[in-house]
């Protein structure tokens, strides 16, 4: 019975429910979104990285490997400013999937930059702001963070199968730094508050235990609000 009500809800317009895939680099977000992509009735954004890599004709993402302290500040404000940007979408279906969030480019990625003496304090300083400025006055509301829990080992040998040209210098020690920062905000709750619930499923397996392991938390993925 209590299934039924559920299956209501979710068809029903006043049951939206927003659902962000976390993870390390090449941990599998994308992949895991275009399975889901598949089910009726769900929007998937993945994330706008042809934009990170072309601006205007520019490439930020590339930039920023090669000079962080330079161009950290430019890629992560662009980031955020697209982030924001699916954030805001209106939603036209009652589930939204989404790769990642506002949150961990800045809990994450520019906390990586700062952290690790490549993003200079002022710049540091200004983008906080900005971030701070905007989780107080526009309401980004999620329901579940999902959160593929890869060894950086596992993300490194994938990341290498892509093969993304900007990430061909990527050292594995760069995976390291962010998957801590990525354990310590979601699992140990030792850095910033989590403004979701958080479903961890293991993703270090090959692709069939994967799907497998998505079909199991379908119901719980796709109806986290309901
Ligand atoms: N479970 C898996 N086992 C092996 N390779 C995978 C698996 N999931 C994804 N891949 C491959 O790893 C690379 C990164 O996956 P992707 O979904 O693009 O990761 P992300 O979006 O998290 O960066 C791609 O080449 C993809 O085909
Ligand atoms: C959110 C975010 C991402 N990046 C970088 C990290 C990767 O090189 C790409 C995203 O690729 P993925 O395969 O989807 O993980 O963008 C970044 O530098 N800063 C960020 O905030």
């Amino acid at each position: 019975e209590k299934q039924i009500d559920k299956n209501k809800k979710l068809k029903s317009e006043e049951c939206h429910d927003l659902c962000c895939i976390s993870g390390n680099i090449a941990s599998g977000k994308t992949t895991c979104l275009e399975y889901f992509s598949k089910t009726s009735d769900i929007e998937v954004l993945t994330e706008p990285v042809s934009k990170w890599r072309n601006v205007q004709g520019c490439n930020p993402l590339g930039l920023m490997y090669q000079d962080p302290s330079r161009w950290g500040l430019t890629l992560q404000t662009y980031v955020q400013l697209t982030m924001l940007d699916r954030h805001v979408l209106p939603m036209s279906t009652p589930v939204r999937m989404m790769e990642r969030s506002i949150y961990s480019a800045k809990y994450i990625f520019a906390e990586n930059l700062y952290k690790s003496g490549k993003m200079p304090e002022v710049d540091f300083a200004v983008l906080s702001e900005w971030f701070e400025w905007i989780i107080k006055n526009i309401a980004i509301p999620v329901d579940l963070i999902v959160y593929l829990q890869t060894s950086p080992q596992t993300c490194y040998e994938r990341l290498k199968q892509r093969c993304r040209d900007e990430e061909k210098v990527i050292p594995l020690e760069y995976l390291e730094s962010i998957h801590n920062l990525y354990e310590d905000w979601l699992i140990h709750h030792k850095s910033f508050e989590v403004p979701a619930p958080v479903l961890v499923i293991p993703a270090d397996h090959d692709l069939k235990k994967m799907l497998h392991q998505y079909e199991e938390n379908r119901e719980k993925i796709l109806m986290a609000h309901c």
